[in-house]
């Protein structure tokens, strides 16, 4: 059995990845921690998991979690940064789920993220964690970086029409609306109940910090520099992420039907929806994957792509997983075989 440590245990990633692994045949979670509930049973926090862990929260201890085959981050940024070089001297293998080390850049990091990176040294061994991408890397990986969630879908979306060269780089513009589970278990007025729900409005339009993680991304696949428009939504739901992306065609296109469906044909994870099925946030609802809708509306040049992902599970937990399953070089889909929750 793979032994797995979890640092952030209580938040909606961290009792995800434990609902996921409750199943999985080859992992044992022997640490879970969590400050604030240090001692306290995890079936007492999240009674969904009575039966399947005989486990308390502990606090952070590097001691406790280099011992563990691979240790899962399902903490805010700036928590991984600091503990992941004294884990990878000790021999543990890391699965961040944080933006740690997502972009490759520490200034490009520090900008964003308003504070030195800590780890900077370590940047050069992380490695992207879409496997879609860089199922290769990931294999022989130390550290993966799991992308963030608005990232996950915004780049399996984009990345046949760039890699293709079908589509100008230079004017991509994402749509991207999130449920609130995406914001974390933190309480912020900004996100209670009666401050979501019935409404729906854009944040971040100025900027958000996903952008240059998926510009970097869509860079690699393009082969050159992009611009994206990235403007984000707040929706009245606890999971679930729909992007809408638009493209301009360089020339009139093949069947970009058919191009999907060749490009994704061997992932079991992202599912290209017949001509004229668009994704719903629903169906994928629990399951590790995203679904994928493209349409020319009017035959025009603009390519519309929508991608739909549960922000908890191909958005976070259940990438990480799959990260994992690669890294140990366990079957893919061990463990994330759920299917979408409908309705
Ligand atoms: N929510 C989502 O949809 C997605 C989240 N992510 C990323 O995953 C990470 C976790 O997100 P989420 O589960 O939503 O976050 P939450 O805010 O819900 O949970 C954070 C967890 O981290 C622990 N924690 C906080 N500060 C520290 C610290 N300094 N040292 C050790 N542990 C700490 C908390 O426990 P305690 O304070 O008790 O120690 C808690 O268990 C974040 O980086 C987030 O950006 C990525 C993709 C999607
Ligand atoms: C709805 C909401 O607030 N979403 C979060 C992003 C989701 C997230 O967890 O970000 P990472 O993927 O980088 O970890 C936000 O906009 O900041």
């Amino acid at each position: 059995m793979v032994r797995v440590g979890i640092v952030g245990g209580t938040g909606y990633t961290g009792v995800e990845l434990l609902r996921l692994l409750a199943t999985h045949p080859e992992a044992e979670v022997v640490c879970i921690t969590s400050r604030a509930e240090s001692g306290r049973r995890v079936d007492d926090l999240y009674p969904n998991l009575r039966g399947h862990y005989d486990l308390a929260f502990s606090e952070p201890d590097v001691a406790t979690l280099a011992a563990c085959d691979v240790v899962f981050f399902a903490t805010p940024h700036n928590v991984a940064m600091n503990m992941v070089p004294e884990l990878l001297a000790a021999g543990a293998r890391i699965v961040d789920l944080s933006a740690d080390y997502r972009i490759h850049d520490a200034a490009l990091w520090s900008q964003w993220y308003g504070e030195p990176h800590a780890s900077p040294e370590v940047l050069p061994q992380a490695v992207y964690g879409l496997p879609e991408v860089n199922r290769e890397a990931i294999a022989s990986a130390t550290l993966v970086a799991c992308p963030g969630c608005y990232p996950t879908s915004v780049q399996l979306g984009l990345i046949p029409l760039l890699a293709k060269g079908l589509v100008d780089p230079q004017h991509l513009i994402a749509s991207s609306a999130s449920g609130v589970s995406g914001a974390g278990r933190q309480g912020k007025v900004d996100n209670i109940f009666p401050e979501v729900a019935d409404s729906f409005k854009a944040y971040g339009v100025a900027g958000h910090r996903h952008l240059p993680e998926i510009e970097q991304g869509l860079g690699d696949a393009a082969g050159e520099a992009v611009r994206l428009t990235f403007v984000p939504h707040l929706l009245p739901m606890i999971r679930g992420i729909h992007s809408t992306l638009f493209a301009t065609l360089r020339a009139p296109a093949g069947d970009l039907q058919a191009l999907y469906e060749e490009w994704y044909a061997d992932e079991p994870f992202v599912d290209v929806l017949p001509q004229g099925v668009f994704p719903q946030t629903r169906t994928v609802k629990g399951a590790n994957r995203c679904q994928l809708g493209i349409q020319i509306p009017q035959d025009r040049d603009t390519v519309v792509v929508m991608a739909a992902i549960d922000n908890l599970v191909k958005g976070a937990s259940g990438q990480a997983v799959q990260n994992m399953n690669i890294m140990l070089g366990l079957p893919e889909e061990m463990g994330l075989q759920q299917v979408g929750l409908l309705p």
